[in-house]
């Protein structure tokens, strides 16, 4: 019997998940089929596909199935399609772990009610990141636990990077800035050498992460120095539905003036502002780029200025910069947003080959030979990245 590693990625209204053989650390060679079970709360549906894209298996549950009985419908059905295998380990990622873990750690109650005390610091995430680790250890108490972090990345940024300019208790407090997507960033880290060289691997590289949720950070050396979002993920660029930077006297306003309560504020903030908001149409980029509507085109416009200026702080951060990588949905696919951020970074020294950019699929260079700083795509795997650490974990356990 060998055995088997299982990612989760809890949401709000979806779990989802990949399979990795455990013989050695996983590569995306490794991969088994991943898959997950969306539209949880509506009619939800259990899809899983092989890792040569083939559908092994694709049925919709009960309607009002809970995410405790998704859970279980997840597990059993891994149990079933791979009778000859042996589920050794299930790595989370969890979005947020505030000062306390720089790494990877296996989950106990002791880390579960820690985690549970970040669940207002992201709440599109950690509450249902932390439940999938509750159902599990309820179902499976024998089942090893991993919760590998968003934040663990940044965690050495330099104290002036994290620092508001709040009272000093506060600050001691933990009010912050941490910084988010750090299973990507730490792929794309280690991609780095192979796709881009290990020049630009030792120098200045900002790495823009744009997907539902977006962030850029600034790496030397492949270390994280500085970072677009803050204490929470709802810092920074414009995204999806949350709105990014914000001046905090907004909030305020929205208190006094208007008379909202926190969590409708809240809601505002996380749920109905970005690239939805501003549009009024979508959340999603490919449906904006597709319409012809002034309001979606704005919206697009508005993310793509974000994500220059936001460039030119963190390369003002590195004193200068070698190389830009897009990441993520947006960065991967969006050919059109990789050159309208190239294109108002020309003051910095991307001169994009647009043929290059335009032709792209997977990872490559989008600028021409004699840029002075080089742009790249790399699809980012969160996912893998989580499965080396469960594995590395349990190895250096052993
Ligand atoms: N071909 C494409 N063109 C433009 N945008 C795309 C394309 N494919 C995916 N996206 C965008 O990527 C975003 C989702 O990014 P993704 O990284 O998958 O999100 P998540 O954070 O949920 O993992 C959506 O806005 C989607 O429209
Ligand atoms: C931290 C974060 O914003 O994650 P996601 O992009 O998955 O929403
Ligand atoms: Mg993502």
């Amino acid at each position: 019997m060998s055995d088997v590693l299982l990612v989760l990625n809890a949401g709000s209204s979806s779990i989802k998940f990949a399979l990795y053989e455990a013989h050695a650390e996983p590569t995306a060679e490794h991969l088994i089929c991943e898959g997950g079970i969306g539209s949880l709360g509506h009619r939800p549906h259990f899809k899983v596909v092989n890792s040569d894209g083939q559908t092994r298996h694709d049925v919709y549950l009960a309607e009002g199935t809970s995410h405790d009985d998704a859970m279980t419908a997840l597990i059993d059905w891994v149990e079933t399609a791979f009778p000859d295998q042996h589920l050794a380990a299930v790595g989370h990622r969890v979005v947020h772990g505030g000062s306390l873990f720089d790494g990877p750690v296996h989950v106990t109650p002791e880390v579960i009610a820690q985690l549970r005390g970040f669940d207002r610091l992201a709440p599109l995430h950690q509450p249902h990141n932390v439940a999938a680790i509750e159902v599990l250890a309820r179902l499976h108490p024998n089942l090893a636990q991993v919760a590998c972090f968003d934040t663990a990345f940044h965690h050495h940024l330099p104290e002036l990077a994290t620092a508001f300019a709040l009272p000093r208790c506060l600050t001691e407090q933990g009010v912050r800035r941490y910084g988010f997507h750090g299973l990507s960033y730490e792929y794309i880290a280690g991609r780095l050498p192979a796709v881009a060289g290990q020049a630009v691997a030792d120098g200045r590289v900002v790495v823009a992460h744009l997907g539902a949720g977006a962030s850029m950070c600034a790496m030397q050396r492949c270390r994280s120095v500085a970072t677009t979002m803050g204490f929470t993920a709802l810092d920074g660029l414009m995204m999806g539905s949350r709105c990014g930077e914000l001046d905090p006297g907004v909030v305020l306003y929205l208190l006094e003036e208007k008379g909202m309560a926190a969590r409708e504020i809240e809601d505002l903030l996380y749920r109905r502002s970005g690239l939805l908001g501003v549009s009024g149409i979508s959340d999603d980029m490919r449906t904006l780029l597709a319409s012809d509507d002034p309001r979606a085109c704005e919206a697009v416009e508005l993310f793509v200025y974000r994500v220059a200026r936001e460039l030119g702080s963190l390369a003002a951060s590195l004193g200068g910069l070698d190389a830009l990588v897009f990441t993520g949905g947006i960065g991967e696919h969006a050919a059109e947003i990789r050159r309208r951020v190239c294109e108002q970074a020309v003051w910095l020294g991307v001169a994009l080959d647009d043929e290059a950019n335009t032709r792209l699929s997977g990872a490559g260079r989008i600028t021409q030979p004699d840029s002075k700083v080089s742009a790249w795509a790399i699809p980012t795997d969160e996912d893998l990245m989580i499965a080396r650490h469960v594995w590395r974990l349990a190895d250096g356990g052993r």
